[in-house]
């Protein structure tokens, strides 16, 4: 596992001789416990702060550990990040130099863990002092001491004020929302609860809530392994805002349909269960195997799976339907992936926007005349949304298909005055929220 850098640069406290507990940690054990959770939080936090390194990164490289420390590992390192921007204005007046990034970091654990996980504070700051001292950061344990006990006496005081929404988020993301940013912050707060889609006639699996969509939700941290059905393939995880564009391509029973970047393989499920002839083309080696596995734990060997770059694959005859579920940015699963928030870069979206025309510009010598294709992404900027496909309008060979009311009755929130499809994780807030997506269908003209 890659260790953060400790002690960069040369503000903060001075270092204490190697391994002694400085100041009134002198008193304390000169071994903290082994707190694996906190150990893999810390690295996955410093990780996005210091490297941008993914979350999933950091949990593939910690090795084996016990299913329950990973997962509490996930959600202390996710709450974090959550709250990252609001936290570190919290702490803000209450460090008199900079710390080093590191100790930043676990001072952030801290607080998620006293202001946002309900950790009692003893074990909120013992556990973070000790975490400093396992990491060589033991002469700022009495700084965290003194900072971490003032934020739980004077948590509530200290957050008054604090617009918590708007530091939540990059600045650069908060102006590109527009109108939409303060519910979406609000939406990213939570975490997201599990939805599945069923296969056409299984049984909703107990205590599952039914969505109007369809679609069925379970509490955030549900695990689906667990639930009843999953080994048949009753079911599978796909956000309820994802599970929609596939239904709004129509009929599709009896159509030939690619599946354009289609690993894990969700809206393949849906296709193959709505009777299409599908193609599901995935470039990544390893994804196309996990849409291998998925196919099979659902019983639909009929979908066959091409491994290639679909910039350059071409269908042997032309389909009638193509289904683009373009990479991303993917700024609509930042409920899910936090990390992510703090990762992207604007100039990220300019390089996906221009990929995106490439694929769309694909996918019309793959379809047959007045064939249709359902471009979709997750991705809450308008640059990967409306922007892509009033480009694709302009250089021509494409005809606008709006979604009609009819057709988004039961998500009338998503539909556009354009005929778009386009959700955020503000949307049905009393519900739990949903994930950000944007979907337009086009006719080859
Ligand atoms: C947004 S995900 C697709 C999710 C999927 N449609 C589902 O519903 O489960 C995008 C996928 O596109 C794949 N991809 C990226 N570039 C590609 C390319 N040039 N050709 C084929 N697949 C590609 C990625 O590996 C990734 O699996």
């Amino acid at each position: 596992m890659n260790k953060p850098t400790t002690n960069r640069g040369s503000r903060g406290p001075r270092k204490a001789p190697s391994g002694k507990p400085s100041g009134k940690f002198s008193g304390r054990s000169a071994r903290p416990s082994a707190d694996p959770t906190r150990d893999l939080a810390f690295d996955i936090v410093c990780g996005v702060v210091e490297h941008r390194r993914m979350l999933e990164t950091t949990l593939d490289r910690a090795g084996a550990m016990e299913a329950r420390d990973r997962s509490s590992a996930h959600r202390l390192a996710a709450t974090t990040l959550r709250h990252m921007g609001s936290m570190t204005e919290l702490l803000q007046p209450l460090l008199r130099r900079e710390p080093p990034e590191p100790v930043r970091c676990a001072l952030l654990l801290g607080v998620a863990q006293l202001l946002h996980l309900e950790t009692p504070p003893h074990a909120a700051v013992g556990t973070i002092v000790d975490l400093l001292r396992r990491r060589g950061l033991a002469p700022f344990a009495g700084l965290a001491n003194a900072v971490l006990r003032r934020v739980s006496r004077e948590g509530a005081t200290l957050r008054e004020g604090l617009d918590e929404a708007r530091l939540d988020v990059p600045p650069w993301l908060w102006s590109a929302w527009g109108a939409r940013a303060r519910a979406i912050s609000r939406g990213l707060h939570r975490e997201a609860p599990l939805d599945l889609t069923l296969q056409p006639g299984a049984a909703v699996p107990n205590d599952g809530e039914e969505l109007p969509t369809g679609s069925v939700r379970f509490p955030a941290g549900t695990r689906i392994a667990e639930l009843e059905g999953f080994e048949d393939g009753a079911f599978w995880a796909q956000d309820v805002a994802a599970a929609m564009p596939v239904r709004l391509m129509g009929d599709v029973s009896g159509k030939t349909v690619v599946d354009l970047c289609a690993a894990p393989g969700g809206k393949t499920a849906q296709l193959a269960h709505a009777g299409a002839t599908v193609t599901a083309v995935e470039r990544e080696a390893p994804r196309a195997e996990r849409l291998r596995e998925n196919i099979k734990r659902l019983k639909l060997e009929t979908v066959q799976v091409v491994e290639a770059d679909a910039l350059t694959w071409k269908p042997k005859d032309a389909v009638d339907a193509v289904l683009l579920d373009a990479p991303c940015s993917a700024t609509g699963t930042f409920r899910r992936h936090p990390d992510v928030l703090w990762i992207k870069r604007p100039r990220d979206v300019v390089a996906l926007a221009e990929a995106q025309d490439n694929f769309i510009d694909a996918v019309r010598d793959m379809l047959k005349p007045g064939g249709m294709m359902l471009y979709a992404v997750c991705s809450l900027q308008d640059e990967e949304g409306p922007e892509r496909v009033a480009a694709a309008l302009e250089r021509g060979g494409w005809r606008l298909d709006p979604f009609s009311e009819d057709e988004l009755s039961s998500m009338a929130a998503a539909r556009t005055a354009e005929g778009y499809f386009r959700t955020h994780p503000g949307l049905w807030q009393d519900r739990g929220g949903m994930d950000g997506f944007f979907a337009a269908r086009l006719i080859r003209v």
